[in-house]
């Protein structure tokens, strides 16, 4: 995967062969540029593969139609809102929009997806508000409450807890949880929370500089995976209680 510019060809990572599974939270870390973006914007077809196959559901990823993409997988981004002047009733609520028909009138399960979206995420009380009037938290969490309406089986979300104070980090981390567990998604989220990753996740991918890791964070602790994510002039990865820590 990669990019094509005028002059050249960016490849930001290859050989990546992994295969998610439902009902799991995957959590996605590597070091600043290293290419999760680019990882979650190639699985959800905002870019293209520059080689290889992604299978979504045993098809083909690229053999399907937009509306019927946007019925098995949603992206969170959050710099992606189009416009911040709607309320929070309305940002959710277009989440159904591949479901409903060309007038966009929704059908009374629309209506009850949109409503149980809202009252997972707790955000009954700002949805009045309008999406410029929230905190980046606040936002996030509507974000969120977008993707659970759109109702998918795969969910990915790229670094849902910038922003946040440490408590709605690990907030927005357990619902996701709950969420894969509950609802049988897949929910993969690129992060840069290692440890949270480490404590909740059922699955992680570690991108580094040689290629990449995938497994059971307990695994991947053992594997000592995270040890060469960082130059080690600074932190260190101490493998019993599983944290970086600062160089003395
Ligand atoms: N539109 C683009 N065109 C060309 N190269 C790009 C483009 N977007 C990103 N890149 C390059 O791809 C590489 C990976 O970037 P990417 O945004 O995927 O990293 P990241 O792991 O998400 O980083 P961060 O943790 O800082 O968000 C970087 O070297 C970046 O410069």
């Amino acid at each position: 995967m990669g990019y094509h510019t005028k002059k050249e060809l960016n490849v930001v990572a290859a050989d990546i062969n992994l295969k998610l599974y439902e009902g799991e939270l995957v959590g996605l870390v590597g070091a600043n540029g290293i290419g999760k973006s680019t990882l979650l914007r190639t699985l959800s077809r905002v870019q293209p593969a520059l080689h290889g196959n992604i299978h979504l559901a045993e098809k083909e990823l690229t053999s399907y139609k937009p509306l019927e993409l946007a019925s098995k997988l949603s992206i969170v981004l959050t710099e992606q809102i189009a416009s911040k002047n709607i309320t929070v009733q309305e940002l959710v609520a277009l989440g159904r929009q591949p479901y409903t028909n060309w007038v966009g009138k929704m059908t009374e399960d629309d209506i009850d997806k949109v409503r149980k979206a809202i009252e997972v995420t707790h955000i009954e009380d700002l949805v009045t508000k309008r999406c410029f009037e929230l905190s980046d938290g606040q936002l996030q969490k509507v974000l969120i409450a977008r993707a659970i309406a759109q109702d998918t089986p795969f969910i990915m979300l790229d670094e849902p807890t910038t922003h946040l104070d440490v408590y709605h980090k690990a907030y927005i981390l357990k619902l996701l949880k709950r969420l894969a567990f509950e609802t049988k998604k897949t929910i993969l989220f690129s992060t840069h929370e290692i440890d949270f990753a480490i404590q909740l996740c059922d699955k992680m991918i570690v991108m580094n500089k040689e290629g990449f890791e995938f497994g059971r964070p307990k695994e991947l602790v053992q594997a000592r995976a995270f040890s060469g994510l960082f130059p080690e002039d600074l932190i260190i990865f101490d493998h019993k209680s599983g944290r970086y820590k600062v160089r003395g």
